[in-house]
């Protein structure tokens, strides 16, 4: 559907070289809500822009549904623009214009006749619930609402690409949430293939069942959802988890640990999908006649599947600990062993720093 082919891209300005994007490749299958997530300056929206051409890599090629872009005449291009919608951080919407008048505006470019744009766009602002507003000016609309004419707007043209870019930065969270909802339903009802760059790990865990993670113009991770929750490689990609997903043990219960005793482990467990639900710590502690205590314990939710963290102290002989510790990592637990506070001895799928 999308490929980035060894993208490159320099900036000139004042006689010096930026290189906004570094040797990027990169497949967005057709269906996919794929989020691109980096911090500012990392080279998101030099990216999204290369897929409807409003920036042209200065080597590599950028291929959407089997054209190459760079071959494509301005009016091919034009048309496949059209097919491609757009939505943005600060809606960009004409303040002069009612919503509806605003919605209608890529219509009115293409020539559609009246009766067509006004079947259409009362279909189209009855989906994103703004019906009502039709007649109101964008100044009279809350962000979210702003959002939604945005989005109605990029519909209008039956696109079979959305771009979002940083579509719900300056939204409050609960609003975030609701326009997430209505871009999956998007992607669901009218199968529309969702590009999305964010700093917000939040939006990726929402709604995103691929990720590739940004840094200084590259891509440095890529995978599925779940795959990078579950293990993430590199110190950026961690980073950005922590932001959501709190796995550490807090300060307060570090200090009262005593990593000198022999009749003690700390371990960090990680539990993914159908582990999660199964009480393999109590069965194993059970077992091995070794007293739990638990430490510290979180449960996040990604689209249905379950990631949980559980930091335990395990209490017993050495060798039960022991037996302990293997039964777990059987059952395939991903398991940390915190030694004098650093969790750096990986023992399963893990590597944390
Ligand atoms: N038109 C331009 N001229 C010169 N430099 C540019 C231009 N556009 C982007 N850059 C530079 O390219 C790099 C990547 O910028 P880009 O806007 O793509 O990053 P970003 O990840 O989207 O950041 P942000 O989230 O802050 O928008 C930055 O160093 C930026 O200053």
């Amino acid at each position: 559907m999308i490929e980035l082919k060894n993208i490159q891209k320099i900036f000139y300005k004042n006689s010096s070289e930026i290189q906004a994007l570094k040797n990027i490749n990169l497949k967005i299958n057709e269906g996919d809500i794929f989020g691109v997530i980096g911090f500012s300056g990392a080279g998101k929206s030099t990216l999204i822009r290369m897929v409807n051409y409003l920036e042209q890599p200065t080597f590599g090629e950028v291929i959407v549904n089997d054209q190459n872009l760079s071959n494509l005449s301005p009016q091919k291009l034009r048309l496949l623009r059209k097919q491609i919608g757009m939505i943005f951080q600060h809606f960009n919407l004409l303040e002069s214009k009612t919503v509806f008048e605003n919605v209608s505006i890529p219509l009115l470019l293409e020539g559609t006749d009246k009766n067509t744009i006004y079947t259409r766009i009362t279909e189209l602002l009855n989906f994103v619930g703004l019906a009502s507003k039709a007649d109101a000016y964008p100044d009279e609309l809350s962000g979210g609402q702003k959002q939604r004419v945005g989005i109605a707007r990029a519909l209008a043209t039956n696109p079979f690409i959305l771009l979002c870019d940083e579509a719900t930065s300056a939204l409050d969270p609960q609003t975030t949430g609701s326009i997430l909802q209505l871009l999956k339903e998007i992607n669901k009802k009218y199968k529309i293939t969702i590009l999305i760059i964010t700093h917000e790990m939040n939006v990726i865990r929402e709604i995103c069942n691929r990720v590739a993670v940004m840094e200084k113009g590259e891509i440095i991770e890529e995978g599925s959802l779940l795959d990078i929750f579950e293990n993430p490689q590199q110190q950026t990609t961690k980073n950005f988890i922590r932001t959501i997903v709190h796995d550490e043990i807090p300060p307060v219960i570090l200090n009262t640990l005593d990593f000198s005793n022999k009749n003690k482990l700390v371990l960090k467990l990680k539990f993914i999908g159908e582990n999660s639900q199964q009480a393999l710590l109590s069965e194993a502690c059970y077992q091995y006649s070794v007293q739990p205590n638990i430490l510290f314990a979180n449960v996040t939710e990604l689209q249905g599947d379950i990631l949980g963290h559980l930091t335990v102290e395990l209490n017993g002989t050495p060798e039960n600990i022991e037996k302990t510790h293997q039964y777990l990592l059987q059952k395939n637990v991903g398991i940390e062993v915190v030694e004098n506070g650093n969790h750096n001895n990986c023992t399963n799928n893990q590597s944390d720093s």
